[in-house]
């Protein structure tokens, strides 16, 4: 019985409601119902809870296919940011089993029973499937019962660290393995089905239409068919296929009505193992028609033998527009498959000839962690599995045009970032959305804890995501708005900020930015300190003195505009009595532990780049600011055990705030957290991370949900604000990987197992963790950027490993 956060607040409330709501509501009605658009967040429209995710199918930035535990085509992103809910009940996999000539089985491998296909064999027993799923693989076991046969299904797809190539592309592969524990012989054919479209009404658009394809190359041959989805925006072609070779054979259907009963599909299959293989291409849909397509691969089993079936499922959407419809943007896999719409052939032989590879990179990658017997299972599992939303959070990934020149980025004055084009032509543009409800791409302050797992996995994707919010920094928007949480006008953007987000896929991202407007996020105090501390984190761990260079001049810009929040000239920065950070509903005032902890590990960065890169002057500022503003954050916020939540004095300023010490484990990170460079006394972190452990994990919900963001000193949550009695999963991996810097190693593998299993065992919620849950019945945003910060525990984990030793290569 959990359910979204009830927002709106009960409407017998209304007339008490805060006027950011009646501004909300307002904005919502004309966004929705006058201009017919979508909302980059709709309250009124929370996507409903299903426990039925599984493995998404796919590279990064080129779209997804999620498939649930059962095995259904469920969740599809292949328009970029863009998600639709639909289980296609066309698309299967059916099983067909064969005796010295004789059909003797044949069964869809699906629990469903609906209502069209039913001249096929559904209502396969789930009593006898197993699921696992370590991302980017799965494995469904199917034993059919009383067959003798098993089949073991690998699901794979490209995502391979540090490989920006094939971990582009579009594809998954499916590889079957059949045992035969009988004494004879087994013909086994699998068939793969599959609908022209995903399930929306644009399946039923007309002009749409199949053709059956073989693709030879290097004396490796695939084929099966294309089906072409033809709409006037973001036309993709769909292909399913098998591999070709000596004893196995690959026959297709090219078009059936999947709307029907489907029998003359069945029969074929049935007769022979088979399918009829017409040749020729199929007519085009009529308007409100659909249709579907099969391939099937055969083989002999010998008796008690084995043999495997190799099939694939690519699509090729290469030309993309986002909803403004403004520019035409190619997708990063057309720079070796081309972006004429007709690689899908070439891609799915691609993906039948390099799967191994891929499986080979991605067990030595997954191996590391893995094999060490010490971490528990729990932990393995979070670390691979959270990592669906690098792909499976609206990402997408292209490139930067041909003709595009640095002034076109920069604007005329140019920010001076020598070696943007390189970077962005090189390794392209990379986007991924605050969450699949949060249509925002590249939220920044959001990425700050999410971004652990693209520096160390794709550091160049990082590198170039950080080269588009400096080119942004350096632009402005003069577009005036309302913001709806305080009902001012400002501009969009102003120069020398960091933005809160990169725009809306709804609209025209990069080119419009901050599409988020709850607050006007130049007077947030948070998003200019991630950008300094990413830089130097991404130095630190890359070694790119170039990226450091470039970014030196953007990190002084940021920080200029953030010391005038140093109202009082103490050396620490102030909130401005508003929920001015991340916690975007939870108001700070006057000094506080989050945003002056950010700001201390900022300044204390920006020394030490000034002191690789030579700048004595810059760091003698930042020097005695720090001096200054360490003493100012001891003396305002340490209260003998943990630092408190604000100096403002009101009556939550004691909170303990689970997030209190992100500077801190920024610093450790980066290996800045002790000799001249110590910023936090090593006893206060120790002692505050020991009490947010007691408060904020222990005694909440009997230490097994992680921690809550804001607990009173007695050990009641904080319940001042909609967002201090949440608890934020993405914050409690980060807070467990400060315990383990911090030597907490214990404590830390305990809080984030809380949230492991509350999200992936207890709500059903593998594969779309969400951005917050309550203590009951309430969580917030599925399928939510910030649980990437797993891989800072990961990070902690290897920082205490001897060098050589990390999984972070494949
Ligand atoms: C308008 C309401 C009343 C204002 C008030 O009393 O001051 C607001 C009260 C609660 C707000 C909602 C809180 C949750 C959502 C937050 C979301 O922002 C994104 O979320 C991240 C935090 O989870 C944040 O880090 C990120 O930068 C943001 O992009 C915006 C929608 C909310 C549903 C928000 C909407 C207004 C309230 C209802």
């Amino acid at each position: 019985h959990w359910a979204p956060v009830p927002l709106p607040p009960t409407w017998h409330l209304a007339p008490t409601w805060h006027p950011g709501c009646v501004l909300y509501f307002r904005w919502w009605y004309k966004k929705t119902r006058i201009e017919k658009k979508s909302a980059f967040i709709d309250l009124l429209c929370a996507v409903p809870l299903q426990q039925i995710y599984g493995c998404p199918l796919g590279g990064i930035g080129g779209g997804t296919i999620t498939r649930g535990w059962r095995g259904e085509f469920c969740r599809w992103q292949l328009n970029p940011g863009i998600y639709h809910y639909e289980t296609v009940i066309a698309d299967q996999f059916t099983v067909c089993l064969r005796c010295k000539g004789q059909t003797v089985y044949q069964q869809v491998l699906s629990v469903e029973r609906p209502s069209t296909l039913q001249g096929w064999n559904w209502g396969y027993c789930g009593h006898y499937a197993f699921y696992h799923a370590l991302y980017p693989r799965a494995w469904m076991v199917y034993e059919l019962p009383g067959q003798n046969v098993v089949l073991t299904c690998r699901q794979v797809s490209p995502v391979i660290p540090h490989d920006y190539k094939d971990s582009s592309l579009p594809v998954g592969v499916f590889i079957w393995e059949v045992e035969n524990e009988r004494d004879e012989d087994v013909d086994v054919s699998i068939m793969f089905s599959l609908q022209n479209g995903t399930g929306t009404k644009e399946d039923r658009s007309g002009g749409h239409w199949n053709e059956p394809f073989a693709f030879e190359k290097e004396g490796e041959r695939v084929a099966g068919v294309l089906l072409h989805h033809c709409t006037r925006v973001n036309p993709f072609t769909l292909a399913i296929s098998a591999r070709e070779k000596a004893g196995t054979g690959v026959t297709h259907l090219t078009a059936f009505n999947p709307m029907g009963s489907g029998r003359e599909v069945w029969q074929d299959l049935l007769r022979d193992g088979r399918l009829d293989s017409p040749a020729g291409k199929s007519s085009l849909t009529e308007k409100g028609e659909v249709t579907a397509a099969a391939v099937c691969a055969s083989c002999r089993v010998p008796a008690r033998g084995h043999r495997t079936l190799e099939l694939a499922l690519a699509w090729d959407m290469p030309r993309v527009h986002f909803g403004s419809k403004e520019k035409l943007h190619l997708r990063r896999y057309t720079r070796f498959f081309g972006s004429g719409g007709d690689a899908a052939p070439a891609l799915s032989h691609h993906a039948l000839t390099h799967y191994e590879e891929w499986e080979r990179k991605i067990e030595a990658w997954q191996n590391f962690p893995v094999a060490r017997s010490q971490l528990p299972s729990w932990y393995k599992s979070a670390l691979f599995n959270e990592l669906y939303f690098m792909t499976d959070g609206g990402t997408i990934w292209v490139e930067l045009p041909p003709d595009c020149r640095a002034e076109d980025l920069q604007g005329p004055e140019g920010a001076g970032l020598s070696h943007l084009l390189p970077v962005l032509r090189e390794y392209g543009r990379f986007a991924y959305l605050e969450g699949q409800e949060y249509r925002m791409y590249n939220t920044y302050d959001v990425h700050f804890y999410a971004s652990f797992a693209l520096v160390m996995l794709w550091p160049k994707l990082q590198i170039s995501l950080q080269y588009d919010i400096a080119v942004t920094v350096v632009n402005e928007d003069v577009q005036p708005r309302q913001y709806l949480m305080c009902g001012q006008t400002a501009q969009v953007k102003l120069k020398n900020v960091v933005p809160h987000d990169i725009g809306d896929p709804g609209d025209e991202p990069w080119q419009r930015v901050n599409a988020y407007l709850m607050h006007d996020t130049a007077d947030w105090k948070d998003l200019n300190l991630k950008f300094v501390l990413q830089v130097y984190r991404d130095y630190y761990l890359t070694h790119d003195s170039l990226y450091l260079r470039d970014m030196w001049p953007v990190c002084q810009a940021v920080m200029e505009s953030e010391l005038k929040f140093d109202t009082d000239n103490d050396g620490l920065i102030e909130n401005g009595g508003f929920a001015d950070q991340t916690y975007d509903a939870w108001v700070v005032n006057g000094a506080s532990a989050y945003c002056g902890g950010l700001w201390l590990a900022a300044v204390c960065m920006m020394c030490k780049m000034a002191k690789v890169l030579g700048d004595a002057e810059i760091q003698q500022k930042y020097t005695d600011i720090l001096s200054k503003g360490k003493e100012a954050f001891e003396r305002m916020l340490w209260n003998g055990k943990y630092y408190n939540y604000d100096s403002s004095g009101s009556e939550t300023s004691s909170s303990i705030m689970s997030d209190q010490c992100a500077g801190q484990w920024f610093l450790g990170a980066c290996g800045l957290d002790q000799g001249e460079f110590e910023v936090f006394r090593k006893g206060h972190v120790v002692s505050a991370l020991k009490t947010i452990f007691e408060k904020n994990v222990m005694s909440f919900a009997g230490g097994t949900m992680g921690a809550v963001n804001g607990m009173r000193p007695d050990g009641v949550p904080d319940t001042s604000s909609v967002q201090s009695n949440e608890v934020w999963i993405g914050v409690v991996y980060a807070l467990a990987a400060t315990m383990i810097q911090e030597g907490l190693v214990e404590e830390g593998f305990r809080t984030a197992e809380g949230c492991y299993r509350t999200v992936w065992e207890r709500l059903g919620m593998a594969f779309q963790t969400p951005e917050a849950y309550r203590e009951k019945k309430v969580y917030r945003s599925l399928a939510y950027m910030r649980p990437l910060s797993i891989w800072s525990m990961q990070l902690a984990l290897e920082l205490a490993l001897p060098q050589g030793t990390s999984p972070r290569r494949a």
